[in-house]
């Protein structure tokens, strides 16, 4: 039977990524897609690349409808807006793939801290599965909701997570500087992310307040067992997509090598993530789910790298993979 497909917030980015993968899916397909601004429409109105293959109409939310039409829905709103959604979705029995930071961390103290509201549905922190197949596939089966992970952390905590396991790397002296393609920032409209702020330009921005250092470092903490402690730069650069994230560590008495021996024998039944002898850049993943990663020693340092499509192993590709978990597909499957 065909998984039938939800999304909402469909004229976003995330969304366009969804409905894109989606055309590829061997066992599902996009029912229906929801907007506050934009219904009436339909999805190739909002999204011209998808003229000619997806003529699914753009609706007003209406969570018992959409519950009676999908076996999952894609809440692709922002952090704050999603938590309310999904709750309403998850009380009409439909499960949830939710792509804010709602539901990823594991204190409500610490998302009221970093993210300056109160959270919508508490009870749901530190019970919803974070969605990293790598490390929580059979939670992520049986999961109502599943909390996608965020796109930067995602690029970390896939390098960081095995080595804090193995005592390969110090806990406590990891800094990671990240470059994000501009559709990271979404869609809507802001100067930040104008053609003459971000062209032919490259800036750092939420230097020491940025989110996702405490997803970060709550993730490594939960998969690694070792509380870490974590400086985290992003940068915007002028691509659409991408993430390159450099991490810098200290080891304890090991090298590059062992890290890629240790990451080796992680991901070997992995198929997205992806030791690499190369340097890993994003034009080798992007409009992809793979994840490239590489060590090189570096003084009395390792050095690593990571590239991920901030759209599809960001978010997106992430959402697929925990979706066909969820149903039991390959992990790969449309992927
Ligand atoms: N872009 C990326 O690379 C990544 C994004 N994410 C996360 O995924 C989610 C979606 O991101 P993205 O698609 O880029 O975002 P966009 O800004 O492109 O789209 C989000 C959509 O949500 C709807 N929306 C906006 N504000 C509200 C609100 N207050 N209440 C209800 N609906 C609202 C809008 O649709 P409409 O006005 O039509 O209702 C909008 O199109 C976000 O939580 C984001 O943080 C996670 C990882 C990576
Ligand atoms: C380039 C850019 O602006 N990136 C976004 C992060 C991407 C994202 O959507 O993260 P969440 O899912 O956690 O919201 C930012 O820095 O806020």
């Amino acid at each position: 039977m065909t998984l039938r497909v939800g999304i909402v917030g469909a004229t976003g980015y995330t969304a366009l990524e969804v409905a894109r993968l989606l055309l590829a899916h061997p066992e599902a397909e996009l029912v229906a897609a929801t907007s506050r601004a934009e219904d009436g429409k339909s999805i190739a109105e909002i999204h011209p690349s998808l003229a000619g293959r997806c003529d699914v109409p753009i609706e007003t939310l209406d969570p018992a409808e959409l519950a009676k039409k999908c076996d999952v829905v894609m809440c692709c709103l922002p952090h704050g807006a999603s938590a309310e959604t999904c709750k309403q979705l998850i009380d009409h029995n439909v499960r949830v793939i939710d792509f804010s930071a709602d539901f990823r961390l594991s204190s409500q103290a610490t998302y009221e801290k970093w993210y300056g509201v109160d959270h919508p549905w508490p009870e749901r922190i530190g019970k919803t599965v974070y969605g990293l197949p790598e490390f929580y596939a059979e939670q992520i089966r049986d999961a109502d909701l599943v909390a996608n992970p965020g796109c930067y952390p995602t690029s970390a905590i896939l390098p960081l997570a095995p080595l804090i396991a193995k005592q390969l790397i110090e806990a406590n002296d990891i800094i990671v500087d990240s470059k994000s393609g501009v559709s990271g920032a979404g869609r809507s409209a802001k100067v930040g992310t104008l053609y003459c702020e971000v062209n032919e330009s490259i800036a750092a921005y939420g230097v020491g307040s940025h989110r996702h250092q405490p997803e970060m470092a709550d993730l490594v903490h939960r998969i690694g067992g070792q509380e870490i402690s974590l400086v985290f730069t992003p940068h915007l650069t002028p691509m659409d997509r991408g993430i390159l994230s450099t991490i810098y560590v200290r080891p304890r008495g090991g090298n590059a090598k062992q890290v890629m021996e240790c990451w080796r024998e992680q991901y070997a039944d992995c198929p997205f993530v992806t030791p690499v002898d190369h340097l890993p850049a994003t034009k080798h993943v992007a409009g992809t789910n793979h994840v490239q990663l590489t060590a090189r020693d570096a003084g009395d340092r390792i050095v690593l790298v990571c590239a991920i499509d901030n759209l599809t192993k960001g978010a997106s590709g992430a959402a697929i993979q925990n979706m066909n978990v969820m149903f039991g597909l390959p992990q790969t499957a449309g992927l």
